[in-house]
């Protein structure tokens, strides 16, 4: 599905928007919940990401298919290795063959674990049967992913003899490690992040029986950020169900997005944007996103929308996500008029002044190129090419826009 964005004003009232749970949450919840069923979850993401993995975790087949989730796929890697007795092969998308996996496997095969690449080494299909995990130690490179070593915590306590993961190198993505780290403390378990060592101890007595609610999701939010960047001042937009106190790393959108004149204030479970001030032109944000790199799109397009220059730096993830999200950038910002500049880590946006009208951006598969270029409607005309990519994280973002006074044609 391609749509077209007529430039649009946010006038509708009232700007409330409730935003489905993180899935980032969800996708940890769900695994832990397959091995502790006592605990029951609320607000779980309804995200293409979270169903697939709700399918995989249910399924009895033996290929499971989690298209382009990387957390599934990196997840359940962990979790059916340690399933003894069941054997799965687990497949995706034409670009989830292209995301990495040797370090999680590799560090699981150090453990014990019986993988095998079907197609090309280091890449997903892999065939996995399931085994007892006994050993407990492993060395694994940190700066890649982080969500192999949330893949290995989340199985930790679930090992007879628990685990002691010790991170070689830069850590990336950090606050995703504290969140599952947090996660296994609100059931119980006993983990600990110190330096570069964590440790999972194994859970000896059942978990409690209890029920978490899953915050909604700060990724989602942060279209409503750039949304409220580019209005007018006064424009204000309330955002539920959030927690004053997130799990997520990405609510530090509250603390950047005072940059770009937007207030952020929190009271019983909602956070409200308002526009408060003009940003000056010759502003140069400047920002290291290793700890939210799902972000990064979405700011370094609120910058062109404003005609401001920005220097963002701690992007090497970016290359191996959904889809390049650089050079996606890059060909989709200069598509629109601007000038960027982009290293394997970085990427720099000159000031300018036009936005060229009527534009189809490309999206590569990748939700968060369509979620970050829509708020440039509030500038502009523009077209977004297979915008029904957003159900990946969104599924309502569309319905949500539309609610809020953008006007969306479908073709
Ligand atoms: O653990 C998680 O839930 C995630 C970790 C991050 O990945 P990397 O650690 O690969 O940067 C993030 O980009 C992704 O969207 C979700
Ligand atoms: C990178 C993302 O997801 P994943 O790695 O789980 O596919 C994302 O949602 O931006």
């Amino acid at each position: 599905m391609n749509i077209t964005l007529e430039q649009s004003e946010i006038i509708q009232e009232p700007l409330h928007v409730t935003i489905t749970g993180s899935k980032s949450e969800s996708n940890r919840l769900l695994v832990l919940q397959a091995l502790f069923p006592n605990i029951s979850l609320e607000n779980v993401s309804n995200s293409d990401d979270s169903d697939v993995m709700q399918m995989a975790l249910k399924s009895t087949d033996d290929i499971v298919d989690i298209h382009h989730a990387g957390t599934t796929m990196r997840f359940l890697t962990a979790y059916f290795s340690s399933q003894a007795g069941k054997s799965v092969t687990l497949t995706g998308s034409k670009r989830m063959k292209e995301r990495p996996i040797k370090i999680l496997v590799d560090a699981l095969r150090d453990l014990g674990a019986d993988i095998t690449y079907v197609e090309n080494d280091g890449f997903p299909p892999i065939k996995i049967s399931g085994k007892k995990i006994t050993q407990n130690e492993v060395t694994l490179k940190a700066n890649v992913s982080s969500q192999y070593i949330s893949a290995l915590m989340l199985i930790g306590s679930s090992l007879e003899h628990g685990l002691k993961l010790t991170l070689d190198g830069e850590i990336t993505s950090v606050p995703y490690i504290k969140m599952t780290l947090n996660l296994l403390h609100q059931l119980g378990i006993d983990a600990e992040f110190e330096g570069q060592v964590i440790t999972v101890q194994p859970k000896l007595d059942p978990v409690d029986k209890q029920t978490l609610i899953v915050e909604s999701d700060w990724s989602s939010a942060s279209y409503f950020f750039s949304i409220v960047a580019l209005s007018a001042i006064g424009t204000t937009i309330t955002l539920s169900a959030y927690k004053d106190s997130s799990l997520q790393g990405d609510s530090v959108l509250a603390k950047i997005y005072k940059q770009f004149g937007v207030e952020t204030t929190f009271k019983d479970n909602t956070i409200t944007l308002q526009k408060v001030s003009l940003v000056s032109k010759d502003t140069v944000i400047t920002l290291d996103l290793v700890n939210a790199p799902d972000i990064a799109q979405t700011i370094a397009v609120t910058c062109f929308g404003l005609g401001i220059a920005c220097d963002l730096s701690g992007l090497h993830t970016l290359k191996i996500k959904e889809t390049d999200r650089l050079e996606a950038l890059k060909t989709e910002i200069e598509k629109l008029g601007g000038h960027v500049y982009v290293t394997d880590k970085t990427l720099v946006l000159d000031a300018s002044e036009v936005i060229q009208e009527d534009v189809a951006i490309d999206t590569y598969n990748d939700h968060r190129m369509a979620m970050a270029f829509a708020p440039l409607a509030l500038c502009t005309k523009l077209r977004v090419n297979d915008a029904e990519v957003v159900s990946k994280s969104y599924p309502e973002f569309w319905s949500d826009l539309e609610k809020i006074g953008f006007k969306i044609i479908k073709n």
